[in-house]
């Protein structure tokens, strides 16, 4: 068995960062067997339940609504890493929704947990082994156009990836073609049809609060921007800022997933030195996520729906 360097696994427990193509294809494949050995039917739909969508078990989130639930704690799963966010419930759960079999991601990982951003993403690849097509992630954001309000919805239609700008991507180091193409095309990561359906379902269902669609980044944090970095982010056109998503999409249209993605608005970015009293904080996004997962669950269970009958098996 190959063991991983990297990872707090059960075999060697070490954070080793330096081996930042992270793990092999034939170790990965091992973590796929391991949930397939505990699962019933392969999922294809997995959905990253972020700060904005439940990453905490709480009553009457996605992940607790699915029927018939398998729940694994990532500390179970061989090579994978385990969750240090406040709050975040750190398990795969299993189970229907819609009528299809899909994996819930409760909690995620990111940058600043002290993770690279290849182990941060590392289990969209094992979502790919174990049958996922359809990606959709969920986080929480800031909003920095000026339109946005807290507890609004922003569909991603794209993504400026600034840590990619540094030199800094998951999918740097060898590549192993088995996942994808060493040079990935990156103008089409977020599919337009997904993004038309969801606006119809928004207006359809009529679900409360307000939709739009804009352009996110994921910047390393922990900490939230300055004023200045909101200032300049605004510039490039940014809508809105989280810490989360960008390395996840990248991993999964390297290995031809289709991705929807959607951030809850949290929180509206402090733009002005005037605002003396108005102060981001995880508890706030933590607050928000919990008021609007009604919404967001009943959002997600419809675009899984419309997965299920129009677009699985046409891929
Ligand atoms: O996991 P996501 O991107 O939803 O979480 C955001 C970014 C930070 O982890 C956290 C800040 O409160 O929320
Ligand atoms: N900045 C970065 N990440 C976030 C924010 C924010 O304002 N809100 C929720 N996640």
């Amino acid at each position: 068995m190959s063991v991983c360097n990297g990872f707090n696994n059960h075999q060697n427990g070490s954070t080793d960062t330096d081996d930042h193509n992270g793990c092999s294809y034939e170790t990965l494949l091992q973590t796929a067997q391991y949930i397939q050995s505990r699962i019933p039917h392969e999922p294809k739909v997995g959905i990253i339940c972020g700060s904005g969508m439940g990453a905490y078990w709480h009553e009457g989130s996605l992940a607790e609504a699915l029927g018939n639930k398998v729940i694994i704690p990532y500390h179970d799963i061989p090579n994978f890493p385990v969750s240090t966010v406040e709050g975040h419930a750190g398990q795969l759960v299993f189970g229907t929704l819609s009528n299809i079999f899909v994996v819930c991601m409760q909690g995620r990982f990111h940058y600043y947990e002290g993770y690279p951003l290849w182990k941060c993403a590392m289990p969209i690849r094992v979502m790919k082994l174990i049958g996922v097509e359809f990606l959709i992630a969920t986080n929480a954001a800031g909003g920095i156009n000026t339109a946005f309000m807290e507890g609004d919805v922003m569909l991603i239609k794209d993504h400026i990836n600034m840590m990619g700008f540094a030199g800094n991507n998951p999918l740097q180091g060898p590549n192993d073609n088995r996942w994808g193409p060493r040079f990935p095309p990156m103008n089409r990561a977020y599919d337009a049809g997904l993004i038309h359906e969801a606006k119809q379902i928004w207006k359809q269902e009529h679900l409360e609060g307000r939709l739009f669609d804009g352009v996110y980044t994921c910047l390393g944090g922990p900490n939230f921007e300055t004023v200045a970095e909101l200032r300049m982010l605004k510039l490039l056109g940014v809508d809105a800022v989280g810490m989360s998503t960008v390395h996840e999409v990248l991993t999964a249209r390297h290995c031809d997933m289709t991705v929807l993605a959607f951030s809850l608005i949290t929180n509206v970015c402090v733009m002005d030195y005037q605002d003396h009293d108005t102060m981001p904080s995880h508890e706030e996004v933590m607050d928000v996520g919990k008021v609007r997962q009604g919404t967001l669950k009943l959002f997600v269970e419809k675009i899984v729906a419309y997965i299920a009958e129009n677009r699985l098996n046409k891929k």
